[in-house]
């Protein structure tokens, strides 16, 4: 497959697959017996008190970061369910240090009701005591008196740094601390080794080796929030506003936030602007006020943004300069810490959880040579990292960008940062090909975009990335406006870039979409059409039925050459359920949506009597809204179709709420269904079962959130992946026309030119149509393989404590799967 252009390609790879435990399960079994706390039936399993024994620490330190919480809470309740025993270690290093009361044996309760809530609950510090050796040494000794031997640190890359110091040091500590007559000399035995993994949470993203630290994600929700709602006062009186952004050496939050909010400009430490800037700032505001005629400029500046010399650009500066230069009306915000205060959002519950199981697991695989570990995100994908290796490169960044060799800092960076960098400087300096300078347009190729489905969010900002590629590559864009039906009613105009200003956050789709495949609406006329109007390449942002629809198409061509053009689908549906696609553009949003509603709900039920709420989630036939939802709200249990469930199912679900309510000191439930997850076992009859049998332990409501959960404003991830997909597809799109057009007509019948973009980053982010239909089930439209179903053992462990009556029976339903 072509690799669609100008995205870069990945760095060195410094990344170790490390054996990953699994779980599996006994297929015929319907129920453990209670005496039987482990799912097991391979060497490669989680089981329950396999690694009773072992004593485990875990800390938050340096800045706190929203999705701590999540991760805490994995790490306690995947550590209890193994059968070790976890402390809380206090206020980072300095609790670890002080020891005492700083250092208390985590408890299943302590982490209810957390895993929503921004911050860190086991507080978190800045030590310099700990940077000497005496620091270390009282917290070596308060360690090895309570037979802590495995450490997970969360923290940003000074706490990794220490972590890793800490580990090489200890057989000299533990000596030390033998030969001062401070512990017995047994304890060089049976405290020998430390073993280390690092989370890291921080909000800059400023860790290489991971694509995404935790808490970024909430932040740049923080900063979006308040960004959106300057704009309505700033495009009222056409006033410039200047946001001073976090990131001390990271430019990544206003990079992120910039593509995301439509920003004229951004400051940020790895990538200053070349020459004069505040010239440069000038000569590009007057420019794109004339191009897009726009009301508003926002300038965002990182906290530690500089200019090619190494001085720092303050907001105080952007604002002296435009006052002064181009007599605008100017005021700038500062968002401070607001930005890492808040609720987590979806995504860092989400990493968290993973984060902090991965976390554990790694500490219960460790030998004596295994190295430290850092856990962090590829894709989707929860990786191993060497955690010195991640450390050194991230202190390499420092060095260079001390050396002003921001070349190399960008490299260093990643592969995140450099994509994200491109499509900023694309999105925010449209230049017009020459080509449309020509006095006519006629010779210039027309490449259309259709919206196919259930609308969703980052449906618009796909429309602004492909506008804004296809001018600057100089080809036509044209949209089809109310889908399929509007192509037959010729409802299809060229578009100008001023056009979508203010798409990226807008929810819906703004082109107006329909559910009608090709093949319902009729192949044959939307081929005369497509020849018609004398379109060269289609787009089709949507869900199943734009993946359905190219499908249709490409089949069509058989018969109807003007088909044999380059055709790309951009999955975009809250279901999640496009082949190929791992995650579609919209399920942040609603994902988030969800939360928002669950936490109400458990606000709502913790000052009522003991209530479980039954709440029911989109997604057509798939589950993933409702799994990865549950995942996140920290909900009890899930009812999906994937996972086929029995009335007995459901009892048994009640029969162990009663319990838990009744013996772990929990108040409130929170019990969600997928809407087709069953015909017969509706959320109403989950409900009244529930209502019924849970007596008197609780009562039970019923919530279903219907179309709330598409949402009317774009999350952070869905604008950004949005333009990102939007400039793939078309650079995809652009390549393979540019294969296929000759002697002035463009002519393919190879099946590789109808594609699903899979990955809005990466390599191999496009594949074939055809190859992804044998791996298709058209019965339930979903995907055959899901990545995302061997979460749900997760769900089980993370839900019931091991400790109440008939817990072990939650377990039954964990199915085989690879790693967690
Ligand atoms: N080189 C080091 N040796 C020992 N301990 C260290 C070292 N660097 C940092 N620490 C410990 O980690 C703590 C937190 O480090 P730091 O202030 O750099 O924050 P961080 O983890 O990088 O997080 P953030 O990214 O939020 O700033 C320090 O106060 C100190 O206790
Ligand atoms: O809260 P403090 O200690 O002032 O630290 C602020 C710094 O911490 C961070 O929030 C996270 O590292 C930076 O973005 C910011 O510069």
């Amino acid at each position: 497959m072509p690799s669609g252009g100008d995205f870069h390609t990945d760095p060195p790879n410094t990344q170790v697959h490390f054996r990953k435990r699994r779980m599996s399960y006994e297929p015929d079994a319907t129920e453990l017996p209670t005496d039987d706390r482990s799912v097991t039936s391979s060497n490669e399993t989680i089981v329950a008190g396999e690694w009773a024994g072992n004593v485990i620490g875990v800390f938050t330190s340096g800045g706190d970061a929203q999705g701590m919480n999540a991760a805490v809470r994995a790490i306690v309740r995947v550590g209890m369910f193994l059968g070790c025993k976890v402390y809380y270690i206090k206020e980072g290093y300095q609790g670890m240090v002080e020891g005492k009361d700083d250092i208390v044996l985590a408890t299943w309760e302590s982490t209810s009701n957390t895993i929503h809530m921004g911050g860190t609950m086991i507080g978190s510090a800045r030590c310099m005591e700990f940077k000497e050796r005496p620091g270390r040494l009282k917290a070596a000794k308060n360690l090895v008196q309570l037979g802590i031997t495995n450490l997970i640190a969360i923290g940003g890359d000074g706490s990794l740094t220490g972590a890793n110091l800490f580990r090489q040091e200890w057989p000299g500590l533990l000596r030390e601390l033998v030969d001062t007559n401070q512990i017995t000399s047994d304890k060089l035995v049976t405290s020998s080794r430390l073993n280390i993994v690092g989370l890291v949470g921080s909000i800059d993203n400023d860790f290489c080796g991971t694509d995404m630290t935790i808490g970024v994600d909430s932040a740049l929700h923080r900063i979006l929030e308040s960004v959106d709602e300057i704009m309505t006062t700033a495009v009222s009186h056409k006033r410039a506003f200047v946001v001073e952004i976090m990131g001390r050496m990271c430019g990544y939050l206003p990079l992120v936030a910039g593509i995301s909010s439509e920003a004229s400009m951004v400051f940020i430490p790895e990538d200053p602007p070349e020459g004069d800037w505040r010239q440069g700032l000038c000569d590009h505001i007057r420019e794109s006020s004339k191009s897009d005629a726009r009301r508003t400029q926002i300038i965002l500046v990182a906290e530690g943004a500089i200019d090619r010399s190494g001085n720092s650009i303050k907001c105080s500066d952007v604002q002296r300069v435009l006052t002064e230069r181009l007599n605008m009306d100017v005021k700038v915000t500062v968002l401070g810490h607001v930005q890492r205060g808040g609720k987590a959002s979806a995504f860092d519950r989400i990493i968290g959880t993973r984060m902090g199981t991965e976390a554990v697991m790694a500490l219960m695989d460790a030998g004596p040579d295994t190295p430290a570990c850092a856990i962090c995100l590829d894709g989707i994908d929860i990786i191993r990292t060497p955690l010195m290796k991640a450390v050194e490169m991230t202190k390499m960044v420092g060095y260079k960008m001390n050396e002003l060799n921001f070349e190399e800092v960008v490299k260093l960076r990643g592969r995140s940062i450099r994509n994200h960098l491109f499509v900023f400087n694309l999105q925010r300096n449209i230049v017009p090909h020459p080509i449309f300078q020509r006095p006519s347009r006629k010779k210039i190729l027309r490449i259309a975009m259709v919206h196919n489905g259930q609308p969703a969010c980052g449906m618009n900002a796909a429309a602004r990335g492909f506008v804004g590629m296809c001018i600057s590559k100089g080809y036509l864009p044209l949209f089809i406006f109310e889908s399929w039906k509007g192509l037959l009613q010729d409802k299809v105009e060229t578009v100008e870039w001023s056009q979508v200003q203010y798409y990226t956050s807008a929810g819906g789709s703004k082109l107006g979409t329909s559910s009608e495949t090709a093949e319902e609406i009729g192949v044959v006329r939307i081929a005369q059409k497509i020849h018609q109007h004398n379109i060269s390449a289609l787009i089709i942002v949507g869900g199943f039925e734009a993946f359905k629809s190219a499908y249709e198409l490409l089949k069509g061509r058989e018969n109807y050459q003007e088909l044999c053009i380059p055709i790309n689908v951009i999955p975009a549906t809250i279901a999640n359920n496009v082949p190929g696609c791992k995650l579609s553009l919209g399920c942040d949003t609603a994902m988030n949506n969800i939360c928002k509603a669950c936490d109400e709900l458990k606000q709502s039920a913790s000052s009522l009597q003991q209530t479980v709420y039954v709440v029911e989630t989109g997604g057509e036939n798939c589950g993933y809204l409702a799994m990865l939802s549950a995942l996140a709200s920290g909900a009890d249990a899930c009812f999906i179709k994937e996972e086929h469930f029995t009335i007995r199912d459901i009892y048994n679900v009640c029969k162990k709420l009663k319990n838990k309510l009744e013996f772990s000191g929990v108040r409130q439930g929170l019990v969600l269904r997928n809407e087709n997850a069953n015909l017969n076992l509706s959320t109403d009859f989950i409900y009244r079962v529930f209502n019924e049998e849970g007596k008197p332990q609780f009562s039970a409501r019923q919530t279903v959130l219907g179309h709330t959960q598409t949402g009317h404003t774009a999350s952070p991830y869905d604008r950004c992946a949005g333009i990102k997909a939007g400039c793939r597809a078309t650079a995809w799109t652009l390549f393979t026309l540019s294969q296929c057009h000759q002697g002035g007509k463009v002519f393919t019948d190879s099946p590789s030119t109808v594609t699903v973009t899979t990955q809005t980053s990466g390599k191999e982010s496009f594949e074939s149509v055809e190859k992804l239909a044998l791996r298709t089930d058209f019965v339930f439209n979903l995907p055959k393989d899901q990545w995302w179903l061997r979460l749900n053992k997760l769900l089980y462990i993370l839900s019931w404590p091991l400790d109440i009556p008939d817990a072990a029976s939650a377990y039954y339903r964990l199915s085989a799967g690879s790693s967690l």
